[in-house]
């Protein structure tokens, strides 16, 4: 082996939205968008949805900073499938079942839930349009914007922006074309993560999800966090539900404080050591 540098990394996953981990706690290694872009590469890189960083912690109440990059080089303050894949390597290092995660959104408590089960708190669901963020003033149950069959969303953040859309049959929908036409429009200043829901019963909703930054991803933390909560606020499911994505099951449950809890597994399946032509 020639020419690796001293970066270990870590390739992890949830329920298929796939992550390459980088710990710079010891190294203070800096990570670029440009290096981002080419880690994420899946034919010249290692390939993943999202580089996640780790941190020292920068505040006394945690047990690392997470850093988060989309494919697309952009960074983004929340994610919830890498969040549960980073809390498990805490709890795994520190022989703990409890860490707590410090990111630009704040701190989200994590607890072991089972063999390779993560329950996070990722914090409150923000619903004003101003904490989404959106261009302008707009009721966020009644966000009206659409194109096709893809109409009327309701904005939350979790963190990072999210407009749902419910549709009779989320298969039928073409995310690929709507996706990206939707992440970029006027109305999301600092673009959004767009999800397709069909409500299965009061306690089980599909959903896909097209990320910002990064495209269709098997699946999304946030976004079923998201969805989650938009549904309950259209009176379309209880406040706890099963949320089914591409890559499998997410069990959401909106709390009375407004925290919302997310449980699902997490997965290792690879480690090595980041070439230096990824850094450059
Ligand atoms: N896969 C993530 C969300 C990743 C960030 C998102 N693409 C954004 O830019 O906000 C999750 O599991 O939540």
């Amino acid at each position: 082996m020639t020419d690796t540098t001293d970066h270990p990394f870590l390739k992890m996953h949830g329920l298929g939205n796939d992550f390459v981990v980088v710990d710079v706690r010891r190294s203070g290694f800096v990570l670029t968008p440009a290096m981002a872009r080419a880690i994420a590469d899946r034919r010249t890189g290692l390939g993943c949805d999202q580089v996640v960083v780790i941190e020292t912690a920068r505040s006394g109440l945690s047990d690392a900073w997470m850093s988060l990059w989309n494919a697309d080089g952009s960074v983004t303050s929340a994610c919830g499938n890498a969040t549960r894949c980073v809390a498990w390597l805490l709890m795994q290092q520190a022989g703990s079942d409890h860490a707590v995660i410090e990111t630009k959104a704040g701190l989200l408590d994590a607890e072991m839930r089972g063999d390779k089960l993560v329950a996070v708190d990722m914090g409150p669901a923000r619903l004003d349009w101003r904490e989404i963020p959106l261009a302008k003033p707009v009721d966020t149950l009644h966000m009206g914007i659409g194109i096709g069959s893809l109409t009327d969303p309701v904005g939350v953040s979790m963190g990072n922006p999210h407009a749902v859309f419910f549709v009779d049959d989320v298969a039928a929908i073409d995310l690929a074309a709507l996706g990206p036409v939707l992440e970029h429009h006027d109305l999301f200043p600092e673009r959004a993560n767009i999800e397709v829901a069909q409500v299965l019963a009061p306690d089980r909703i599909r959903m896909r999800v097209w990320e910002r930054g990064t495209g269709i991803t098997s699946a999304c933390g946030t976004g079923a966090c998201a969805t989650l909560v938009a549904a309950a606020r259209r009176g379309l499911t209880a406040r706890k539900a099963d949320v089914v994505l591409d890559g499998g099951v997410l069990t959401i449950e909106w709390l009375p404080d407004d925290h919302v809890m997310m449980t699902g597994p997490v997965a290792l399946v690879a480690e090595g050591r980041l070439h230096s032509s990824l850094l450059s």
